[in-house]
């Protein structure tokens, strides 16, 4: 695995020997990967190399499952959140995530970012109002829901659903945000407002996102993983992944021989 080290960013996340085993089985064989602030991550790989997996370790999703177990360490700004201790309340308003499918509340769109900021934070009315419109806002929604806000949630489309997701996630005002595919269910035009925001959001936040498209990965990440059966077999500049791999296997991958 070729891993290039000296880098002007602030490692936000540091992955050390992270293995991960659904029951007897494997997932993740030993990852070792940073996230650099400001900056977006891509995953990239064959499908079962184990990206949305890395992903919901990131958060401790898979503490849902008792079968589901991970070791090694995951600073986040140097806090094993691994750890028995991690609250992991306050670990997902850190952590966010925005999955495949938009997955809105069936609540109206307002309570929709509402509800998890009451989770966190005891802010008057108008605090609570100010925090809905800057997050839709954030996530490029407010002109077109401003007059709806009461509406529901599922009555969007599914591109302003999973903005909609986005801006639930920005709302909590978390640190790193990890998207799984968000864009595998738009279409051309929602998934290239989804980028531009994406864009405009790693001015604030650490990215993570996995996605099968290579033009997606090349157009809104700087730097690229490439994972293999478990393994992390590549992590570079985004530039060099797609122009000159170090590994035959990327190569092969970004140039559509396997996967
Ligand atoms: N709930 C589960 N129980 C058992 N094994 C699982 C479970 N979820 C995933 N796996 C296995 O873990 C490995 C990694 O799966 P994962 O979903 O992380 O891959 P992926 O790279 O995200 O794939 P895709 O691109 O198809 O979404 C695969 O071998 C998969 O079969």
């Amino acid at each position: 695995m070729t891993i290039v080290t000296e880098k002007p960013h602030a490692e936000k996340v540091s992955v050390k020997n992270l293995k991960f085993f659904y029951g007897d089985s494997l997932a993740l064989k030993g990852i070792n990967l940073p996230l650099y602030e400001n900056i977006v991550t891509a995953f990239i790989g064959p499908s079962g190399c184990g990206k949305s997996t890395l992903l919901r370790v990131l958060n401790r999703m898979y503490d849902l499952y008792p079968k589901q177990r991970a070791e090694g360490e995951i600073l986040l700004d140097g806090e094993n959140v691994l750890s028995p201790k991690q609250d992991l309340n306050l670990l997902r308003a850190k952590i966010g995530m925005v999955f495949q499918k938009p997955t809105p509340f069936p609540m109206s769109i307002y309570d929709n970012i509402a509800f998890g900021v009451r989770l966190y934070e005891s802010l008057s009315k108008s605090e609570l109002n100010d925090r809905v419109e800057s997050a839709l806002r954030r996530a490029a929604l407010w002109e077109e829901v401003k007059d709806k806000l009461h509406a529901s949630g599922l009555s969007l489309s599914g591109g302003q659903q999973q903005r909609l997701c986005i801006a639930r996630t920005v709302a909590v005002k978390p640190e790193v945000i990890l998207l799984d595919e968000p864009c595998s269910a738009l279409d051309p035009i929602s998934t290239a407002k989804i980028e531009e925001l994406i864009d405009e959001l790693k001015r604030d936040y650490t990215i993570a996102i996995v996605t099968h498209s290579m033009q997606q990965a090349a157009r809104v990440s700087q730097y690229t993983a490439f994972m293999y059966l478990g393994d992390l077999i590549e992590f570079d500049d985004t530039s060099k992944i797609f122009t000159a791999p170090h590994d035959k296997r990327t190569q092969d991958y970004i140039t559509g021989r396997f996967g």
